[in-house]
């Protein structure tokens, strides 16, 4: 039998781990932050991280399911950790006066640790959003949404190859464009992700694999060191969609090193870029940034701005074509102040349209999101949802525990467009639509979001008649890891021109 070919020595350094492992969590529970004894939770979590490690690493995401049943078991406020706690109480840790931090442990595993995503530090983090905050400001998202039109318009043509043929692979379809524009809109580059057959770059998947790491590197940061520094084939015979990695690295490092070498080039770009700012000699009050942060930035960016929009479009295209209700209501509207297809209707003019901005505001709530976000208590202790949470403590509260919440919407499990449209839905929308967060951390990419969001819903839906294939609700179960992954089928429509 195999266990009898063990080396004794190995059974010594399980033994050892194991004791070290049984100390620390004996330790965990009787030092570790006396005020969260009183938290209720489940004793292992208040003993070892490897609690919440369980599930997210070995059942592939599953602490936000069991998070929910947690709840239900505890109440509204959990310990899940040594020195964590997930209390219901989205404005005390997500506020506009939040003096939180962004926890280490989980936003170094990003490996983005220079960017606007990653900074730490309060200060440092301001002062880059002060930095990017007029690239993302809606007039600049205006001033810009021609760079968006294009992609969107391409998208249209690129979908309608597929009437009279095979189901189009919406999900790809729309993360391919969403990337595209991304690139576009910050770097005035594109890596045409949606020239690419069957909508199947190598970057795209990349980036889309790339999601499933986070809860790896978070337990086991070590392995980027170590994936870093191996070489590269060996990357790519582990990991073979690792090759879309390194040649976005490798566009993003060229693209960097020519204006670096040659700021000029800046002056022909098509349009302002991120570079125009993040290199502005007005930025010399705050330093240039170096080459890694301008690099982390980047990817950062591109993460961002790609994935979340893609999971919104393909959430509400696959609701709204399953239900006819909402189809024809949708349609009829778009009809109504759109009549003739030829003529291009742009953001502000879509963004008066109420059943298309409800549609677009239940597919966000429907659509999985960042989560969890959490903070580190500080620089005191302070009080949450009755219990004192002492300076140090890791705090956080998933944005679906609010959107899918049974006491705040009804039928959280049905896409209803309607609840945004009653008289009440702007107070609820104030109180508990927060899928960008709030506060000094909140989504810099949100008013380009909103823009990308009208562009892409109105266009495909007044342009293009879908039936949803082969994809059903399950498909739409997912694996949070730290965004949503689908492990299921990918949303196909077979498509026909609408008039
Ligand atoms: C529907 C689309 C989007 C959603 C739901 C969304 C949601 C969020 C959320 C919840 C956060 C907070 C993350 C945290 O605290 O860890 C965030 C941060 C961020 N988002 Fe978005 N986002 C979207 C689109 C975009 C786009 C298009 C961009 C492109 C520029 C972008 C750029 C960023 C950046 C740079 C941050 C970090 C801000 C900071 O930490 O100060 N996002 N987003």
């Amino acid at each position: 039998m195999a266990v009898l070919s063990f080396p004794p020595h190995a059974f010594g350094a399980i033994w050892l781990s194991l004791s070290f492992y049984i100390l620390l969590a004996v330790r965990n529970l009787i030092y570790r932050p006396s005020a969260l004894r009183s938290v209720p939770g489940p004793l292992l979590a208040a003993c070892t991280h490897w609690y919440t490690a369980y599930f997210d690493l070995v059942r592939d995401g599953g602490f936000l399911k069991h998070l929910e049943w947690l709840h239900e078991k505890y109440g509204p406020v959990v310990r899940i950790g040594p020195n964590e706690a997930d209390p219901d109480a989205f404005d005390s840790i997500y506020g506009a006066h939040s003096t939180f931090v962004k926890d280490p442990v989980l936003y170094k595993a990003f490996q983005q640790d220079l960017s606007s995503f990653g900074l730490l530090d309060p200060r440092e983090a301001r002062k880059r959003r002060e930095i990017l905050s007029p690239l993302f400001s809606r007039r600049a998202t205006l001033k810009l949404e021609h760079v968006i039109q294009q992609k969107v318009d391409k998208l249209i043509n690129r979908v309608l190859r597929y009437e009279g043929n095979s189901p189009c692979n919406i999900f790809m379809a729309v993360r391919s464009t969403t990337l595209d524009i991304i690139a576009s809109y910050c770097f005035a580059q594109s890596f045409d992700t949606m020239d690419h057959p069957e909508f199947r770059h190598p970057i795209l998947l990349a980036i889309l694999s790339g999601i499933s790491v986070i809860w790896t590197l978070k337990y086991f940061p070590f392995l980027y060191y170590l994936s870093e520094r191996a070489p590269g084939w060996l990357m790519h015979r582990i990991s073979p969609v690792s090759k879309g990695y390194t040649e976005l690295f490798a566009f993003l490092s060229r693209h960097l090193d020519s204006i670096l070498a040659d700021p000029t080039k800046l002056d022909v770009a098509d349009h302002e870029t991120i570079f125009h700012h993040l290199l502005h000699p007005s930025t010399k009050q705050h330093n240039i940034p170096s080459r890694k942060s301008l690099l982390d930035e980047s990817l950062t960016l591109l993460g961002a701005g790609s994935e979340t929009v893609g999971n919104v479009v393909t959430t509400g295209v696959f609701h709204v074509f399953r239900n006819k209700h909402i189809s024809n209501r949708l349609m009829m509207e778009l009809d109504a102040a759109w009549p003739d297809r030829s003529h291009s209707v742009g953001f502000q003019s879509l963004e008066k349209l109420p059943y298309l901005t409800a549609v677009i505001k239940e597919s966000i709530r429907m659509a999985g999101v960042a989560t969890p976000l959490p903070r580190v208590v500080g620089p005191s202790d302070v009080c949450i949802s009755g219990y004192t949470m002492p300076a140090g403590t890791v705090v956080s509260l998933g944005i679906t525990f609010v959107h899918e919440n049974r006491k705040i919407f009804e039928e959280p499990d049905c896409f209803l467009p309607e609840r945004w449209l009653g008289a009440i839905s702007k107070e609820m929308e104030s109180k508990y639509f927060v899928p960008f967060s709030r506060g000094p951390r909140m989504c810099l990419g949100m008013n380009l979001a909103w823009c990308e969001l009208y562009l892409l819903f109105g266009h495909l839906f007044r342009k293009i008649e879908m039936e949803v294939h082969n994809t059903g609700i399950e498909d739409f179960e997912y694996r949070q890891h730290w965004l949503p992954v689908y492990r299921k089928r990918q949303l196909h429509t077979r498509v026909r021109t609408r008039q």
